[in-house]
């Protein structure tokens, strides 16, 4: 919480720091949106701030079996983060343990239900344990919101969440690059712990290069909150493997602070971890029903969907493994999956979660949005009752 407060205590001079700037401030080359940014330095834009490395076109590596008529994006200068904003990074709480990626509460007519916000941070703190959370991502059915709902709903999650969760990280990913610019920008200025994104999935980048391009003019829109990539290639086909991705993607981009990993290459994971942990990346898992094999390389954080009602039972499952009680860590994963498993063979995804939710929470979280339809009363029942069958997972230990 302290910690957060001096996030927050840096951001606010980083906006002191633009103001005055702003006289001296060069827009970057064709940069119109560059009026919003926070930190910017006053100088001309090509000069980087002491201690960054900027990369220019020329020194890109050489794109790998890349037809004749490829050549390397263009990229303009990262803006530097002032000192004030540097500092409150660093000093930001880190990010770990569990972070419940939200669902969107909707009301019956299918309009975001901003309402309902504040009692849904409670929940999560006071009865999940959950301190950090991950908005408008694929549970919080961010891809089917408009712009400005993902804004307003940004801006609900940081309000209710000061002074009672530690990170609100918003997810910007959209298939439009101005469109995800506009978010990144939009959620520094309102107070954001960082920023995600996932690579744009109609058109698709081919290679790395072209997603660090994507994702650096996404992130350098922010240039004060950490970037986080978002890996969930079962959902947007784009399956660059993220061991050549995080090779040398802090040049690219300064920001840059980890991955939300949901895909279950544990070979990829674990090479992360054993590549990049000492850079300080975070590696975030994002598949719930295989936590314990992620815990067991190394991994310190997750992100999901399920911490949103099964929040305590996998914050024990990270205690017992801390406390190297193994035999305890498996129960809680095998009976967690023994859940998850359940729910899957009867369908499950973004509507089901929602249900689950509603349910548990006593919070009405309306329907999905279409195309997705909601779960049935059959399907609610039926997830209900096994979880009354797992008191193991829903009855804690008085602490
Ligand atoms: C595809 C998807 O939504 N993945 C989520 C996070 O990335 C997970 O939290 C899953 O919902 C969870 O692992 C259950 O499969
Ligand atoms: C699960 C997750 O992280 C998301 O819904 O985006």
């Amino acid at each position: 919480m302290r910690m957060r407060a001096a996030g927050r205590q840096g951001q606010r001079s980083g906006l002191g720091a633009r103001a005055g700037c702003s006289a001296a401030a060069q827009v970057r080359a064709g940069g119109g949106a560059g009026a919003g940014h926070g930190c910017r330095q006053a100088g001309p834009a090509s000069d980087p701030a002491p201690g960054l490395v900027l990369t220019s076109p020329a020194s890109l590596p050489t794109p790998r079996c890349w037809g004749p008529a490829w050549a390397p994006p263009a990229l303009g200068p990262f803006p530097a983060p002032c000192l004030s904003c540097l500092s409150a990074m660093a000093s930001q709480k880190k990010l770990q343990g569990l972070v419940a990626a939200t669902v969107t509460p909707l009301t019956s007519d299918g309009k975001i239900n901003l309402s309902v916000i504040g009692q849904y941070v409670d929940y999560l703190v006071d009865k999940q344990g959950v301190k950090n959370v991950f908005v408008n991502g694929t549970t919080g059915e961010g891809l089917a919101l408009s712009s400005q709902e993902r804004k307003q709903l940004a801006e609900e999650w940081v309000n209710q969440g000061k002074k009672k969760l530690e990170h609100v990280i918003i997810h910007v990913g959209a298939l439009s690059l101005p469109e995800s610019k506009e978010l990144a920008r939009h959620a520094a200025e309102i107070g954001a712990s960082g920023i995600s994104a996932i690579a744009p999935f109609f058109f698709k980048p081919k290679n790395k290069d072209a997603l660090v391009a994507f994702l650096r003019e996404v992130a350098s829109e922010a240039p004060h909150i950490p970037f986080y990539y978002y890996h969930i290639p079962p959902l947007t086909g784009v399956k660059i493997c993220i061991e050549d991705l995080l090779d040398g993607i802090k040049k690219q981009i300064p920001t840059f602070q980890g991955v939300k990993y949901s895909d279950t290459d544990l070979l990829d994971f674990a090479q992360c971890m054993d590549k990049y942990n000492k850079e300080q990346f975070l590696l975030l898992y994002g598949v719930d029903e295989q936590l314990l094999s992620a815990l067991a390389v190394g991994a310190t954080g997750a992100v999901g969907s399920t911490y949103n009602y099964l929040g305590q039972a996998n914050n024990l499952m990270f205690q017992a493994y801390a406390n190297q009680d193994f035999a305890l860590a498996r129960k809680y994963q095998f009976c967690i999956g023994e859940f998850l498993s359940f729910v899957f063979k009867l369908g499950f995804g973004v509507a089901q979660t929602k249900a689950i939710v509603t349910s548990l929470s006593g919070i009405p979280m309306g329907p999905p949005r279409l195309p997705l339809m909601s779960a049935s009363e059959e399907f609610i029942m039926k997830a209900k009752a096994k979880l009354d069958s797992l008191p193991f997972l829903t009855t804690y230990p008085a602490k």
